[in-house]
């Protein structure tokens, strides 16, 4: 079926990136496109059968073969476009003409990237080319072009990635610090807090742009997966308990995917995301959730229970001994050992 016109800009990001990583490095179709691209011939693939597709193409045969990167490189020695099952597993037919409509707009030049910008548009399956006069490799999709690139760029572009992604990490890792030390002081602005969320935002784009990179390596992208995947978690669940540190104006937990519907200009205007987050103003003290998960040792149970006696980080900070005694979990050392983890958190830098 053809795209839907209402698709999401995320739904199609995703299928842009579900079909780069089927075309990553080291998989079976990849391997069949760079055969045909070192043989200096041409191709054009088209991923998927459905009913749109049965009706719009002529000639060729039908083969219905398994697939194999070897196959799909003898069948495109012939003139016209390959045919494969929806789930790739399979060469249906073979040296057809693909019979989109003329009247669909391209700004392809060739008549084989044509044909394929085209077919995609009209049947909403992707197409993908081997260009023989450029040797690129391009996926056609929902009405756009995506270079697949050659896996020395990839790699290039996902190290590059990664490398900034660490330094929002480290950034958005000052400025929780720098939020940790007014909340102990009482010294809480809603700018504080927006400008947290403003990098925390910027890091979550760049984080999704880095995983699509890294996953279209495929088995290339291995370590800096893992790499990606230890710069992750604590951010993440530092901006959790953060939401649950501060209320809106209607007297909600923060909304941090708000700040997802602004564009990356407006996510830069702090003025812009403080209006989004309606952050309440008389509720800027942080309730502890995030400063006391920074308490080594403290059990998870613990810390809420705490946030629900004192209610802000001001009044923990007060709380004698004794009466952090009085919560359930909390012994004597354990109250000692809290006092001690808010005097540490309290010095610059702690
Ligand atoms: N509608 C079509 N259906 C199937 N195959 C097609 C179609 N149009 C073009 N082709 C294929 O493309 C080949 C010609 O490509 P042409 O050089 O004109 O286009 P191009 O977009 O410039 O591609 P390249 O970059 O590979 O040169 C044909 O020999 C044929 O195999």
């Amino acid at each position: 079926m053809a795209a839907d016109p209402t698709d999401s800009p995320a739904r199609t990001a995703d299928r842009v990136a579900r079909y780069k990583a089927l075309l990553a490095p080291g998989s079976g179709l990849r391997e069949g496109l760079e055969r045909i691209q070192h043989g200096r011939t041409g191709a054009l693939v088209v991923l998927g059968y459905n009913r749109d597709v049965a009706g719009l193409f002529t000639g060729g045969f039908g083969i219905d073969v398994p697939f194999a990167p070897t196959s799909l490189r003898e069948l495109a020695k012939m003139d016209g476009a390959i045919l494969l099952s929806s789930d790739l597993s399979r060469i249906l037919y073979a040296g057809v003409h693909l019979a989109a409509s003329p009247e669909i707009p391209t700004v392809e030049t060739g008549t084989r990237h044509g044909a394929a910008d085209r077919f995609a548009r009209q049947t909403g399956v992707p197409v993908v080319t081997v260009s023989a006069s450029m040797s690129t490799i391009a996926l056609f999709l929902e009405g756009e072009r995506h270079p697949i690139l050659p896996p020395g760029e990839l790699m290039n572009r996902a190290n590059q990635l990664l490398k900034t992604l660490g330094q929002y990490a480290d950034r958005l890792r000052q400025l929780l610090a720098t939020l940790t030390t007014a909340e102990l002081h009482d010294q809480v602005t809603d700018r504080d807090v927006a400008s947290v969320l403003q990098r925390w935002e910027m890091s979550r784009r760049l984080h999704v742009e880095t995983s699509a990179a890294v996953r279209e390596l495929g088995t290339d992208g291995r370590l800096l997966g893992l790499q990606l995947q230890e710069l992750w978690p604590d951010l993440s669940g530092q901006i959790e308990l953060l939401a649950l540190d501060y209320t809106t104006v209607e007297g909600d937990p923060l909304d941090v995917t708000a700040l997802a519907a602004l564009s990356t200009h407006d996510v830069l205007n702090l003025d812009l995301v403080l209006r989004e987050l309606r952050l309440a103003p008389d509720d800027m003290g942080g309730h502890g959730h995030r400063v006391l998960a920074q308490i080594p040792g403290l059990p998870s149970t613990v810390g809420p229970r705490l946030v629900a006696h004192f209610g802000t980080v001001q009044n923990l900070v007060a709380a004698p001994q004794h009466e952090l005694q009085g919560i359930e979990g909390v012994g004597e050392q354990r109250a000692k050992a809290i006092r001690e983890a808010l005097l540490r958190l309290e010095e610059p830098g702690g």
